[in-house]
């Protein structure tokens, strides 16, 4: 299959020959963190071994246009905010520097980074150094609710509903946790990463931007190598039992709402773009950590509708999708705006690889159960969404237990190898 575009593989020195793969890649991380570029660590689904991609500066990072998914456009990481602002730019990372854990041997770089590969090597030969402190954000930290204000949150948000304003809203919040003295970002990777064997694990660090980390089960496009399109409606939430089948899950009317709305959405999204081949499996119940979700599948036969752009057509129409925003659409992000109180920043955003590892396969991801580091402290993100059922409490409820997804990583625990 094609690669992306002219990549030279440099051969892993000898003088470093001894470092595991794990370890070489904490040695390109700590070498892109002292050159100050953006860098992406991520791993997908159902796999082992993570992947890096180093953008060469972090102008060449920034972007307009969400990106496009088909086999001709640049590859690299998306990353993308709720909302596009200076604070938050909507950032691109083009993979200069590829590495994949699974293929230790090589390291991947681009013709337009073609200038980084005399400094490059030589890093590469090097004994590996202490990685160096991780960017944060320049921006203030959000405002953490407390309980009682984000009853008052969900409080607004039903009574718009009731309104007749709103047909549903997800509504969310910011929570500052401490971190660790000796907390380390790619320790805490691979502890997501073992932790979620069927999250989207991802580790993003942009000069400026600040360093996030999360494992997301939610999909929000994804173009697979055999021409196949796919979404996910995403959406109720309860806790996972232990021991129990997420099959035998019992669903209210409220969470049943709540999700056929955010299936709604992608089907008149489908109709937007005059698109009816498509098919549509479930909602079943799946299990995203220690929560229960209602999902729905759709996918789409590239080969076989006369729509070559509808990855790229769907993400600018499904971003940000009901099951962060809400219905209808644009009255929700306003509502949003108006009563919510802080910076969503990168949560409920997007992100992922676009035509990685082979030019034809993107899947990006919606930004949930994810945290922003700082020096001494992270900032985690939850949401949950409301109908006219909603009950404050349960809604607080939810999102503590959202929060413990990517929390779980924050103390201590079983050691790991990167
Ligand atoms: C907004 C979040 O989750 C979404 C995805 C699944 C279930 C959801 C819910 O039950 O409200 C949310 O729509 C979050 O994790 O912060």
């Amino acid at each position: 299959m094609k690669q992306p575009d002219e990549l030279r593989q440099l051969p892993w020195p000898l003088a470093t020959i001894n470092l595991s793969p794990s370890a070489r890649l904490r040695h390109l991380v700590t070498g892109a963190l002292r050159t100050g570029r953006p860098l992406a660590v991520w791993r997908e689904p159902g796999t082992v071994h993570p992947r890096l991609v180093v953008a060469r500066t972090l102008e060449a990072a920034y972007t307009g246009l969400p990106p496009a998914l088909d086999a001709t456009a640049p590859a690299g990481f998306a990353f993308f905010p709720f909302r596009d602002s200076d604070h938050n730019p909507a950032l691109f990372l083009p993979a200069d520097v590829l590495f994949d854990v699974a293929q230790p041997t090589t390291v991947a770089v681009a013709t337009a980074a073609r200038s980084l590969i005399p400094a490059l090597t030589a890093w590469l030969a090097m004994t590996p150094v202490e990685s160096t402190a991780w960017p944060y954000s320049t921006q203030p930290a959000p405002h953490a609710a407390t309980k009682a204000e984000y009853s008052a949150l969900v409080r607004a948000g039903v009574a718009a509903i009731e309104a007749k304003t709103l047909v549903k809203v997800v509504s969310s919040r910011a929570a500052r946790w401490p971190l660790a003295p000796d907390f380390d970002p790619l320790v805490a990777f691979a502890d997501l990463c073992e932790k979620y064997p069927q999250a989207f694990v991802s580790l993003v660090s942009v000069p400026g931007v600040g360093t996030w980390l999360g494992a997301t089960p939610e999909v929000l496009a994804e173009v697979t190598a055999d021409g196949t399109f796919r979404t996910m409606a995403l959406a109720g939430t309860q806790p996972l039992v232990q021991g129990q089948a997420p099959n035998t899950a019992i669903w209210r009317q409220k969470e049943i709402e709540e999700q056929a709305l955010v299936a709604r959405y992608i089907v008149s999204c489908f109709k937007q773009l005059r698109l009816r081949e498509y098919d549509e499996t479930g909602p079943r119940t799946v299990a995203a950590g220690e929560l229960l979700h209602l999902r729905t599948d759709f996918e789409v036969n590239l080969r076989q509708v006369p729509f070559p752009n509808l990855g790229t057509d769907m993400l600018r129409l499904l971003h940000p999708t009901s099951a962060v925003g809400g219905m209808p659409k644009q009255a929700a992000l306003d509502f949003l705006h108006r009563h919510e109180g802080y910076d969503r920043a990168y949560y409920s955003g997007f992100l992922g690889p676009v035509n990685l590892p082979v030019a034809g396969v993107s899947r990006l991801y919606v930004n949930l159960r994810c945290l922003q580091l700082r020096p001494s402290e992270a900032i985690l993100y939850a949401g949950t969404g409301l109908t006219i059922d909603s009950d404050p409490a349960r809604e607080w409820q939810e999102t503590e237990l959202k929060l413990t997804t990517a929390g779980a990583v924050l103390h201590p625990m079983v050691s790991s190898s990167v």
